[in-house]
Order: structure tokens, then sequence, then C-alpha cells
């Protein structure tokens, strides 16, 4: 289960960041870096002792960025690359995170962005399958529950798939879950610890409320309006932004947290654990084979999936929902890549 030591490590990862663990070269690319998410993104990687070496790529402007961001002064290297130079930005990388691709606008779902992103996204997972087959990669580009797996799937096709190492970044609805939860109930984020699990849509996101104490104490009308909040935090940010995109700052804040999280597993810290779309069994026999659930992080990636644990009638009615959904957004992204 998603421990309350872990949530707290979740949302604390400007401590996190300066304490740094084993001395390893964590090389991270950032595929779209130009982008509303990619360059707040790239600044926070920039800040983290963990990363010696960033990687800076898109079709256009990632040279700007990492001349800014190399002034940062921490000690890592930034390096920008141009349009037609994917294969250099991605020699000898660790990780690969990737927020490329178009973002919505009001009245559009994530679903409606997949027929752009769906070939963005596959064409550079296969130029990582080319170059750097070993690298992890974190999927940041919607329809998260439809790219990831078009990213394993390319990579399948590659011959270099292992599930240990493609997530999908489901944190952005943790974040939303605790932020909104202790506005609610009154308590710091910090301490508010949620586990959401599912993937990252709608009706996909399903928040266990019910397993913290503070959870808890949400009922009836505000636990629906709440539940709401977190599955819909997403287009609450669209609407705001009208026609200009939709969350980016509050995304790269995601995206480095859980980037923080898998480099403290690949350098050996014991007991990393936090919710991400992977390649799962939990739902594998209804056809259901990549969800978000707590999952433990280690030196090759992915080390254990933990169940999702006990959980409430109403929690089982959202997890009702969620799962024919879900499995239509997986089919999807597997039908894309067949
Ligand atoms: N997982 C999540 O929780 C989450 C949260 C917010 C946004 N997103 C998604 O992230 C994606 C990016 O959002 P954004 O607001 O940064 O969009 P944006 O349009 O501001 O930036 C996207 C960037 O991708 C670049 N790009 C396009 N094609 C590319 C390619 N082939 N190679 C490299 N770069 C390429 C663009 O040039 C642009 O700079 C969207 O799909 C959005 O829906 C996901
Ligand atoms: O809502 C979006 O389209 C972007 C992202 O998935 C989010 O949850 O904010």
């Amino acid at each position: 289960m998603f421990t309350r030591a872990a949530a707290r490590s979740l949302a604390a990862p400007s401590s996190r960041l300066f304490s740094s663990s084993a001395a390893r070269l964590h090389k991270v690319a950032v595929l779209g870096a130009g982008g509303g998410i990619g360059q707040p993104l790239s600044l926070l990687l920039k800040s983290d002792p963990l990363v010696t070496s960033l990687s800076l790529y898109d079709i256009r402007g990632a040279p700007g960025v990492a001349a800014d961001v190399s002034h940062v002064d921490t000690g890592s290297e930034v390096t920008g690359y141009a349009a037609d130079q994917l294969d250099q930005a991605l020699e000898g990388v660790k990780v690969v995170v990737i927020p490329a691709g178009v973002p919505r606008k009001p009245g559009m779902s994530r679903d409606d962005l997949f027929n752009t992103n769906a070939s963005i996204v596959r064409d550079l997972a296969a130029a990582v399958a080319r170059i750097s087959p070993e690298a992890h990669i974190l999927v940041i580009s919607n329809p998260v529950n439809s790219t990831v797996p078009i990213v394993a799937g390319t990579l399948e096709k590659a011959g270099v798939f292992d599930p240990r190492r493609v997530f999908g970044v489901t944190t952005l609805d943790v974040v939303r879950a605790r932020r909104f939860l202790s506005e609610a109930v009154g308590t710091s984020p910090k301490n508010t610890g949620v586990t959401v699990v599912g993937g990252h849509s709608g009706p996909t996101i399903v928040p266990l409320l019910s397993q913290t104490e503070w959870g808890k104490q949400v009922t009836g009308e505000s636990w629906k309006k709440l539940v709401h909040r977190i599955q819909f935090g997403g287009d609450e940010v669209v609407k705001a932004k009208d026609g200009a995109g939709s969350a980016t700052l509050s995304m790269a804040y995601a995206g480095a947290n859980f980037t923080n999280h898998l480099l403290r597993g690949l350098s050996g810290e014991k007991g990393v654990i936090a919710p991400t779309f992977v390649k799962n069994p939990l739902y594998a026999d209804q056809g259901i084979d990549f969800f978000s659930s707590p999952v433990e992080l280690g030196v090759n990636g992915v080390e254990k999936i933990h169940p999702i644990g006990t959980i409430s009638a109403d929690e089982q009615a959202l997890l009702d929902a969620c799962l024919p959904e879900l499995k239509k957004n997986i089919e999807k992204g597997k039908a894309f890549v067949a």
C-alpha cells in the first residue's frame, strides 16, 4: 500500500532534492523541452542534484531553453538539441521524459488528442529504442491511458520492451488529490497522503480517500464533489486558460517530482513508492494490463507493484466505472501500434 511516509515524500520533492543519495550519473532527456510543460520541467530538473546531465530536445526552441536553464548554478550540464538532432539528444541517457505533443482546448477530451499525439509519441519511442534502449521512459503526453501502451508496443516491436522501464506519469492526480483534500479538511498537503489509482482521464482517475484518516472525514455530497474535482481538475485548468492550453506549471512540478522518485530508486534508495501507470498484473485477467497503482521504484525501475488495498463500496463503484473506459483507451493505443 501507499504508506504515509511515501505519501509525505511525494509531496516534498524540494526537501529531497538537496539531500542526494548515491552518487550515480543520471543523464535525463526531456523531449518536448520547448513547450509549456517542457520549459519549467527542465528548470526543475536542473535543480535536482540527482540529475547530472540534462539533454533538452524539441522540434522548436530547445537550444534557447537549454542556454537559459544552463545558467542556473547547479552542477548538471545542459545541452539543447534542434529538430534534426534527436539521435544525439538520446545518446547515453538513463531517463527520458516525454511531454511532447498538443494540449487540450476547452470542449476537448484527452482522447481527442490521440490523432496528433499517438504518432509523435510512437516516433520518439522508436528513437529511444534505437539509441538508448535501456532508458527509462516517463510519458506525460496525453492521452496517457493510450500513449503508454503505444510506447510499450513500439519498444516491443523493436525487441527492447522491459515493463520495469515504462511509466505513465499520473503524479498530477495525486498532487491535486492531496491539495484538494487538505483544503477540504484543513490540513497541510504535506501530511495529507492520498493514493490515486486507475488511469489519467476523468472517470479513470480513482482516488482512494477512505484509506486515510483525513479522507474518511469527507462523506456524502462533500465526498462526491471532492472526487469530481480530483477527476476533472485538468478541465478546471483548461477552462481557465481559455484556449491557451492545459496544466503546465503544476504538471512540471508533478513531472519533476516523479522523476526525482525514480532517480532515488535507481540510486539504490529503498522504500521509494509512488503511484504510476505501468504494465500491471492487477486487472490483467480482465484484459486491462496497464494500470496505475502504488509502485516501489528500485535500481531497475519498477521493483514491486503493490495491490490497491481495502477500498469502500463507493470507491469500488468508481473502480467499476474506470475499468471499461481504461480498457477501451488501452486497446486503442495497442491497435495503433499493431
Ligand atoms: N500526464 C499529465 O498529467 C499531463 C498534464 C498536463 C499536460 N499533459 C499533456 O502534455 C502534453 C504537452 O503539453 P504542453 O502544455 O507542454 O503543450 P505545448 O504545446 O506547450 O508543448 C508541447 C511541445 O511539444 C513539442 N513537440 C511537438 N512534436 C514534437 C516532437 N515530435 N518531438 C519533440 N517535441 C515535439 C512542441 O514543439 C512543443 O514545444 C499534452 O499532450 C498535454 O495534454 C499531460
Ligand atoms: O487536462 C489536461 O488535458 C492536461 C492534464 O492531463 C491534466 O490533468 O491537467
